[in-house]
């Protein structure tokens, strides 16, 4: 679905990403982990398109031949950061119908939207302006307008940032229901816990390049302390792996 080619990208002289490669298929939640300034963000913008590089291709085309309108129909890119604005929170959700929509949205785009809001447990918050609503909730827009592309590739830099205990775990639940119903998930994350709880397979990085990939199989202490130079334990609590620092 989505495929980096042993891509590389910098910022003017300094090299960020080295040769990493990556692909990920339909129905596969990748979480990609790494200390500080390993490039993951970096990485994500260049698989979104939003850093130009050569090597991406989504569905087999290079990303780059994409006009806008139709990238967004495939992908959506839920960023770290949003900032919040005027517009209501059902409107900032609708901004996600745009590929799709004419001067005026159609039923189905009202009806996308609705079901966007829903799947975020955001309903009630759909009339309040997106600067009187909290990080939280705002994070949730984030995502809901990006459900709302209807798009077969999700890419999510640290959805759960912002969000208490209880919506963490529906974010992730989110993500990984998603996948489930097809769609290429792809999120940043810094809590290892809940990514080895709800992600299927792993990507570490360090200093721009791919470190491990994979299943839960290429979890191990070396490679915890080789990459977030932190010695661990890795325990089971009901059949997931904990990763414990020491
Ligand atoms: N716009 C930019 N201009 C110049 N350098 C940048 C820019 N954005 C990021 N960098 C640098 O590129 C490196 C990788 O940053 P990136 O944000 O991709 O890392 P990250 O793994 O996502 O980090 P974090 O976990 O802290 O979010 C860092 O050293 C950072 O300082």
């Amino acid at each position: 679905m989505i495929e980096a080619k042993d891509i590389s990208f910098s910022y003017g002289e300094r090299e960020v990403l080295r040769g990493i490669s990556l692909e990920v298929g339909e129905g596969e939640f990748v979480a990609i982990l790494g200390p500080n300034g390993a490039g993951k963000s970096t990485f994500l913008r260049c698989l979104a398109g939003i850093l130009k590089c050569d090597g991406v291709f989504v569905k087999g085309r290079p990303i780059n031949d994409y006009p806008p309108r139709e990238l967004s129909k495939v992908l959506a890119y839920v960023p770290q950061r949003v900032e919040p604005g005027f517009l209501t929170v059902f409107d900032t959700v609708l901004l996600g119908r745009r590929p799709y929509m004419g001067l005026t949205p159609s039923e189905r785009d009202l009806k996308v939207v609705e079901e966007a809001l829903k799947r975020l447990g955001i309903e009630e918050l759909a009339l309040k302006r997106t600067n009187e609503i909290s990080g939280g909730e705002l994070q949730k827009v984030s995502i809901a307008r990006a459900l709302a592309q209807e798009p077969e590739v999700l890419l999510m830099d640290e959805p759960t940032n912002n969000l208490d205990l209880k919506s963490q775990l529906e974010v992730m639940r989110l993500a990984r229901e998603l996948a489930r119903e097809g769609k290429a998930v792809v999120t940043v994350m810094h809590d290892v816990n809940l990514a080895l709880r709800f992600a299927k397979r792993f990507v570490f990085m360090k200093d721009g390049r791919k470190i491990a990939d994979g299943g839960l199989e290429v979890l191990s202490e070396k490679l915890f302390e080789e990459v977030y130079g932190v010695k661990v334990e890795i325990g089971e609590v009901r059949g997931v792996p904990v990763v414990v620092p020491l």
